[in-house]
């Protein structure tokens, strides 16, 4: 496990050379910019002469190809997909594409050490000669390895920190003075590479951290692909970034199964997942598909959340068993025989027989909708004999009257007599009266009553509907009578996100319906005719525009409300069973017993990246530990990795933060700070009634002080008590978890919604009341304190909890 020493790099430089304002010093440090501004403009021009050839292949076209003309299409279509990837990620890799250079120790025969460039993708010159090495590439690894505890064959790292293409600075860390040669040695220069990334204000977007990847992240990030990983870590220790840097790695290591079958990250919410999305174009990655648990069944996109009481009743294991007994009740028999009127007479099946289809039908290893028609055969041949039966009687009783009164000729009751052993319907003749049968609308009505073609929205909806359905599967279940009456509810609403496990579970049962299945069909011819005109329209769209102009979603496909999918992450979005090839799942800490269910149907290999912190759980349904959450699906148990340190809060803020977690979770610790700046955080009490000008007045003093030269970001955090009191204050700042919240200078939250977001400065408001509405006691509190990265204010009423007593009143 690394240590902070391993995890903060530490600047070495020469002698007498560190500080700054001596002249010599400066010229030395002009001298190696200067140098290294050289070698950054080659590999810009690099970069834009490889946009350029990219561009012209994708104007020109793939050419003709030999074989059939749909392979043809097909060709030219991946192809064509292929060149728009290239550019998508050439042109997503601008800034900052140069940032670290390593100098490897001479070899023992006193040949010079290997000289490296590291940056977002790889490069080569004219010559296949390596310009830029892919910080993915194993080559790489000592840039984000190195301490100077255990440099490996390091002698220096040095990180270049760029101003569009102008290299503004450079950072030096030498490991073996010895082992640089003299040019190098009279032009290091030193300076703290990560704390200057760390005291950049916030942008409303996540950032790649691809220059100053810390060594325990970084086995975060390259760990292998199989397997569950659960990277355990406090708030702001990176595992978002670590986590999206994974991807991408995995992306770039493993590109030919994961391209195909495609990585999905499962975040809390809309917001989170806006605010994560840039970071992975900024790595040369567009191939991932990103989702909240709310949207991993396709068509739904749930927002809603239920109360506390019944999110955790939803969350929990026994609403499969739920589930299950819903769908069993929706195959029924009739209480007696079954009776239908068809074409003026009542046919019957008696109650054995339909007892006897109904259990031959269930004990069909398939889901519902397949097993119905096993049923509905057997229950319309059934009804086809009876009709037959019936006929035959109407037939036979007057011949056989006038046979006991002797009114037959011989030879026809000899003919009667023969025909008594025969079927009464033969193979040909039970289908048309099966066929004939089923369109007859009493009786497709009849069968569909007893064995329903079921959606999983239809099944939920009319058992929630039903309190005596519920009460039935609830009992088969083992839930209460009162936890029944928590789940009903009138038809008609919108899908909770408790409710997506609960569908995708009823999915699995009852099978594909036939509507879905034609519709599937039909897409899929379509398809293929689409990507082909995909393809043209990137061509098209290549030629007519500028290619810095040219949009990386449409390239990459990745967002467009119409058309069928494009991209294995949208076609793998659309299409409830596709397997992934990896999964990472980021504020895991939140995610139901059910919603794991769901995540692990998508990922039948289980390799899976577990990101989060069981101290910050603040869903009632969450993790209390990740072994109740990931025991069931492993045998041979998931590997964990800590993170240990805190990039984002200052310590002042953090020793609350720690207050606070002893207080809520004494067996849980926080991470360490890494920063020690900032102002000392404040408690202001304010009277409720002046709650309203007060927040105007304290925000617009902050954001005076945040906002100085920086763009910076403010988040007032409220309970939900007072969240309406706080909106009414700041009516420009948006609330929630909305588009607008993320590029809004302030913006008003709750906990839950400021899950995994960061802000220059956090407004807490009524601590009391988060502590009250933490189902678990003050996980909430220790959330929103931790979303600070400069300035904390927390705003209160009555007396400060105990466990904030170390804030500073104002
Ligand atoms: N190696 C690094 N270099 C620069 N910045 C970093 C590094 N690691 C993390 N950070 C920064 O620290 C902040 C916190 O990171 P991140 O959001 O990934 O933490 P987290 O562990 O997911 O936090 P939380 O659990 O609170 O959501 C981010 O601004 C991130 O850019």
């Amino acid at each position: 496990m690394a240590t902070r020493q391993d995890a903060t790099p530490q600047a070495v430089s020469t002698p007498g050379r560190e500080k700054s304002g001596d002249g010599a010093d400066e010229d030395v440090r002009h001298a190696a910019v200067r140098a290294e501004q050289e070698y950054v403009t080659r590999v810009y021009d690099r970069l834009d002469e490889e946009r350029a050839e990219a561009e012209a292949a994708l104007r020109a076209g793939p050419g003709e190809g030999g074989g059939s003309a749909f392979s043809a299409q097909v060709e030219r279509t991946v192809v064509a997909g292929e060149r728009a990837r290239r550019l998508s990620r050439l042109n997503a890799v601008e800034r900052g594409l140069c940032f670290g250079r390593v100098d490897h120790r001479p070899d023992g025969d006193g040949e010079p050490g290997d000289t490296f460039y590291i940056g977002r993708i790889g490069l080569r010159d004219e010559n296949r000669e390596p310009l830029l090495i892919d910080w993915r590439a194993p080559a790489a690894r000592p840039f984000y390895t190195a301490t100077p505890g255990s440099p490996g064959t390091l002698a220096r790292r040095r990180h270049l920190h760029l101003r569009g293409r102008t290299v503004v600075g450079i950072d030096d860390e030498v490991f073996d003075l010895d082992g640089l040669s003299e040019d190098d040695r009279s032009t290091l220069v030193g300076e703290a590479a990560l704390l200057a990334t760390l005291r950049r204000g916030r942008t409303g977007r996540m950032s790649d951290v691809v220059a100053t990847i810390q060594e325990e992240q970084d086995q975060v990030i390259r760990a292998g692909l199989p397997g569950i990983l659960v990277v355990q870590g406090g708030p702001g220790t990176g595992k978002t970034v670590a986590a999206l840097h994974r991807a991408a790695y995995l992306l770039y290591t493993h590109r030919d199964v994961l391209e195909r079958r495609g990585v999905l990250v499962v975040g809390p919410n809309a917001t989170f997942l806006r605010y994560i999305e840039q970071v992975l174009p900024g790595l040369g990655e567009t191939d991932v598909a990103l989702a909240t648990v709310g949207e991993l069944f396709p068509g739904v996109r749930a927002t809603a959340a239920e109360t506390p009481e019944v999110a955790v009743l939803k969350g929990g294991l026994r609403m499969a068993g739920l589930v299950e007994a819903a769908v069993r009740d929706r195959q029924r028999v009739p209480d007696g025989d079954l009776e239908v009127e068809s074409d003026g007479l009542t046919l019957r099946v008696d109650h054995e027989t339909c007892l006897r289809v109904r259990d031959r039908a269930r004990a069909l290893r398939a889901p519902h909708n397949v097993q119905r028609r096993l049923f509905l055969h057997e229950m319309l041949e059934a009804l086809a004999l009876n009709r037959a039966e019936q006929y035959d009687r109407m037939t036979d009783e007057p011949l056989e009257q006038m046979a006991r009164d002797g009114g037959l000729p011989e030879w026809l009751q000899e003919l009667i007599a023969e025909s008594a052993d025969e079927p009464l319907l033969d193979e040909a003749d039970l289908r048309l009266a099966k066929e004939a049968l089923w369109h007859d609308p009493a009786v497709r009505a009849a069968l569909d009553g007893l064995w329903p073609e079921l959606t999983p929205g239809r099944l939920l909806e009319e058992l929630f509907a039903d309190r005596a359905a519920v009460g039935r599967a609830g009992a088969a279940a083992g839930l209460e009578e009162a936890e029944c009456d928590l789940l009903v509810r009138p038809p008609g609403g919108p899908w909770t996100i408790s409710d997506v496990p609960l569908l995708d579970e009823a999915a699995e049962l009852l099978g594909e319906d036939d509507r879905a299945g034609r519709a599937r069909a039909r897409a899929a011819a379509a398809e293929r005719a689409e990507e082909e005109l995909y393809a043209r329209e990137v061509i098209q769209v290549t030629g007519l525009t500028e290619v810095e102009g040219l949009d990386a979603g449409l390239l990459a496909g990745r967002h467009h409300d119409d058309g069928p999918p494009r991209t294995t992450a949208e076609r793998a979005a659309a299409d409830r069973t596709w397997v992934y090839g990896h999964v990472i799942v980021d504020e895991a800490q939140e995610l139901s017993e059910m919603a794991w269910r769901t995540v692990m149907r998508r990922i039948p290999t289980r390799s899976l990246t577990v990101v989060g912190d069981i101290a910050q759980t603040g869903s009632p349904a969450g993790a209390r530990s990740w072994e109740q959450m990931l025991d069931r699906y492993v045998t041979d148990g998931w590997r964990e990795q800590r993170l240990l340190v805190n990039y984002r809060t200052p310590a002042a803020i953090m020793r609350v933060a720690e207050d606070v977690l002893a207080a809520v979770a004494p067996d849980q610790s926080a991470p360490r700070a890494v920063r020690d700046d900032g102002p000392p955080p404040v408690a202001v009490r304010v009277p409720g009634e002046e709650t309203a000008t007060r927040l105007r007045a304290l925000v617009e003093a902050e954001l005076g002080e945040i906002a100085a030269g920086t763009e910076g970001r403010l988040a007032v955090i409220t309970s939900a008590a007072r969240h309406a009191v706080a909106r009414a204050a700041l009516p420009d700042a948006p609330a929630g978890a909305t588009p607008e919240a993320l590029d809004s200078p302030v913006v008003v939250l709750t906990c839950e919604e400021a899950k995994g977001l960061e802000f220059d400065a956090v407004v807490v408001v009524d601590p009391a009341g988060i502590v009250a509405q933490s189902p678990r006691g003050g996980q909430d509190l220790y959330v929103a304190i931790t979303r600070a990265t400069r300035r904390l204010t927390v705003v209160h009423d009555g007396d400060l909890p105990p466990m904030l007593a170390r804030l500073a009143s104002r």
